[in-house]
């Protein structure tokens, strides 16, 4: 036994489903989130000696996501809420040095009615299956007045397939090349991307609730207090790209879109994607005399989860 050590440790609630809406006048505006809430800090003893007077109870942590998405006036963003809950953890509780937050923002967007697709003040649809999702770390270590926190934000599970503009020729062929090589085809992919905005740093709540948590005034375009502009930035890079590029390939696409959500949001420093190439593979008919293979004759296709290829890469700034 005594030739172990505890090295690493962090716990917290996973999978806190939390729904709020807020009521405006005219409007009602909803968010839905899985969130995951991790701590660290002087905690070593509760799983070396058993000692649960450093414990906040993971339940305590649920409870505070719910208080915050009562109170919070960020709560309809995801990253400025995951900041407020982390600032508002490693303020209140003295020996806790780090909060990991993360975020799952589910899609909910308002319903268009009629002709001009007047927007309804309360009724929402789910219109696709991507997230958003945010990581945020608010670091203590340097002292409680001295907070600062590294956000990472993205979007998982974005779907889309091309029919046309994605060719695949020019790769090694040798013994184990059966791919046909093709100036057409058809492509899709799952998106997951992932950008890392630059570290901030944040002030401590002034007031004895530990509540209070401000952003700067006139913060710039696509730094993280622009989150959900910058979201939809991404968004719309990724699919305006994919449905543009004549893909020479999936990794070519993809240092395109990364060099689309860099250039486009000055705060942010790296971007990674993956990208999973979800094969769609022409039926071969030759056995019955038709063409079913050549690009251009080729229309019933066996799509195939697995395997897939997998192409990823960071995308950062100078
Ligand atoms: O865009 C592609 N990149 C590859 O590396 C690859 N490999 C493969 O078999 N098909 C594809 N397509």
């Amino acid at each position: 036994m005594s030739e172990s050590v505890l090295t690493h440790a962090r716990y917290g609630k996973d999978f806190i489903r939390v729904f709020r809406v807020v009521r405006g006048s005219e409007f009602h505006h909803i968010v839905e989130y899985n969130v995951s809430v991790m701590l660290e800090g002087d905690i070593e003893s509760s799983y070396t000696v058993a000692d649960n007077s450093v414990v906040v109870a993971t339940d305590s942590m649920k409870n505070i996501t719910y208080y915050l998405a009562k109170t919070s006036p960020h709560i309809l963003s995801p990253e400025r809420f995951a900041l407020h809950l982390g600032t508002y953890i490693v303020s209140k509780y003295a020996h806790i040095h780090r909060a990991i937050i993360t975020i799952e923002k589910l899609r909910w967007s308002r319903i268009a009615l009629g002709a001009n697709d007047q927007p309804h003040p309360h009724s929402f649809i789910r219109d696709g299956d991507d997230k958003h999702t945010v990581e945020v770390e608010v670091d203590a270590s340097a002292g409680k007045d001295n907070l600062s926190a590294k956000v990472t934000s993205g979007i998982a599970d974005l779907l889309v397939l091309k029919t046309a503009g994605s060719a695949f020729y020019g790769y090694i062929r040798d013994e184990h090349t059966t791919l046909m090589e093709v100036d057409d085809r058809i492509l899709s992919t799952s998106v997951d991307l992932a950008y890392t905005f630059a570290p901030l740093s944040l002030s401590p709540p002034s007031d004895a609730k530990k509540l209070d948590f401000t952003i700067p005034e006139g913060f710039a375009p696509g730094s993280v207090w622009d989150a959900d502009n910058v979201v939809a930035r991404a968004r719309n890079a990724t699919l305006d790209i994919f449905a543009l590029d004549d893909s020479a390939s999936v990794q070519a696409t993809l240092f395109k879109m990364g060099q689309r959500v860099i250039a486009e949001n000055a705060g942010v420093v790296s971007v990674t994607y993956k990208l999973p190439n979800k094969h769609y593979i022409p039926v071969n008919m030759n056995y019955i005399g038709i063409d079913n293979t050549t690009p251009a004759n080729a229309e019933v296709f066996v799509p195939t989860s697995a395997p897939s290829g997998l192409i990823s890469a960071t995308i950062s700034r100078k």
